[in-house]
């Protein structure tokens, strides 16, 4: 069907982009995601911690430590001065590992013009507080609307100019519900659209938060079976089994079940769960297979967040009274001491239960605990 000349004058107009977008954190996604906004068409600037990273980012479109051999973008801006980054930013993405978060937000809020919209594109939710990291930053940048940018997103294959889909979240207030198209969703989508980058718009912060944290804990339960030896039948069950924990855990939050079967739920679950890509697959696959915590990576440090993301998922999930068998079979392996394969034969041999739960059916299994 085509639209016609007369029908195309009373079609909603673009949502405007944001001109220039600031990137917290040149890592590997920070440096992606700047790539994207890069490619998109708007003026972008990086903040990193590293000078010679910031450096090579801005005179040689490379990132050496992060992103080796990959062409950056020409035309990227990139610094360690955290004022310099956020002076003239529109809007902004904050890019380093969830546990930073607290304090990045705290270092940006000078720099910040009032009102400019922040998007997390970490995953994860903050231990001991147990707040999702969009609860977090809205303590600590109170005068900002505050969302998340969260899919199945491999930073290399984003930069690499894959075709890549994400989804960009944040809660809608009246007015946003009155002009949509004015809202910081649609503006930061629009922002980052590209024939390479495809957003979609959410107003559910919530249940984008959860997916991406719950995701990297069942990466890891799926990486610690395959490393020991199980097929994809046993990969499969996981992720799917993992797809009920994650919408549990969002529901009792507010979260919506179309965000969970949605790109930062299943979409982020099936890629993160999927490949040795994921760094969350990879560890569990070390520890499957027998290695130690510290043998894991060569030893080098590598940002895995469901190791943190175990204990606030499993946290969390305690303060609120809901079951989470896979995740708390992973805080159990990484940090209870919990042999990893006697504890995923439990986790087989928990009673048998009904799907959908609402059956209310569970009886012993044959060969469970109670057997
Ligand atoms: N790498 C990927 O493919 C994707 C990563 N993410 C998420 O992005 C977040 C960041 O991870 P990556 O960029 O992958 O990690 P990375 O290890 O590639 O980069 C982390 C960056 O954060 C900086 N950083 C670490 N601690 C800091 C601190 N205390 N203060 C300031 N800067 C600090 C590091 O210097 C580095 O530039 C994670 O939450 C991850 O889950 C999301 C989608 C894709
Ligand atoms: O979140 C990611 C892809 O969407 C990156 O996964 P890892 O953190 O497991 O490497």
């Amino acid at each position: 069907m085509t639209i016609s000349k007369s029908d195309q004058q009373i079609l909603p107009a673009l949502a405007k982009p944001y001109p220039r977008i600031a990137v917290i954190g040149s890592g590997s996604w920070g440096t992606a995601l700047a790539t994207v906004a890069k490619r998109a068409g708007r003026e972008v600037v990086i903040w990193g911690r590293d000078e010679k990273t910031t450096d090579a980012i801005r005179e040689r479109g490379e990132n050496p430590k992060y992103l080796p051999g990959v062409e950056l973008p020409k035309g990227i801006d990139a610094t360690t001065d955290m004022g310099a980054a956020l002076k003239d930013a529109d809007a902004v993405l904050v890019v380093t590992p969830s546990k930073t978060l607290r304090k990045i937000c705290a270092r940006m809020k000078p720099h910040l013009k009032k009102g400019v919209p922040v998007a997390l594109c970490a995953k994860g939710i903050e231990t001991k507080t147990g707040l999702l990291l969009g609860e977090v930053a809205a303590e600590e940048l109170p005068d900002h609307p505050i969302g998340a940018l969260s899919g199945p997103t491999f930073a290399k294959e984003t930069v690499l100019g894959h075709p890549t889909a994400a989804t960009v979240a944040f809660d809608f207030t009246y007015a946003d519900r009155l002009s949509p198209k004015d809202s910081p969703a649609a503006r930061l989508a629009i922002s980052m659209s590209s024939e390479f980058f495809r957003p979609y718009i959410s107003d559910d912060l919530v249940g984008v938060e959860i997916g991406g944290a719950v995701k990297n804990v069942i990466a890891i339960a799926c990486g610690m079976m395959s490393g020991a030896g199980f097929a994809e039948n046993t990969r499969a069950a996981l992720i799917t089994r993992g797809m009920d924990e994650m919408k549990t855990l969002a529901e009792v939050l507010g979260g919506r079940r179309e965000t969970v079967t949605g790109l930062s739920g299943a979409g982020d679950l099936t890629l993160t769960c999927s490949s040795t890509t994921s760094r969350n697959m990879s560890l569990g696959t070390q520890l499957g297979k027998g290695l130690k915590r510290e043998e894991c990576f060569d030893g080098k440090p590598v940002v895995v967040e469901g190791e943190v993301n175990s204990i606030s998922v499993i946290d969390l999930a305690q303060r609120i009274g809901v079951s989470l068998p896979i995740c708390e079979s992973v805080h159990a392996v990484l940090h209870e001491g919990a042999d990893l394969t006697q504890t995923f034969r439990d986790l087989w041999s928990r009673p048998i239960e009904a799907e959908p739960k609402a059956l209310g059916l569970a009886f012993d299994h044959p060969f469970g605990e109670n057997a």
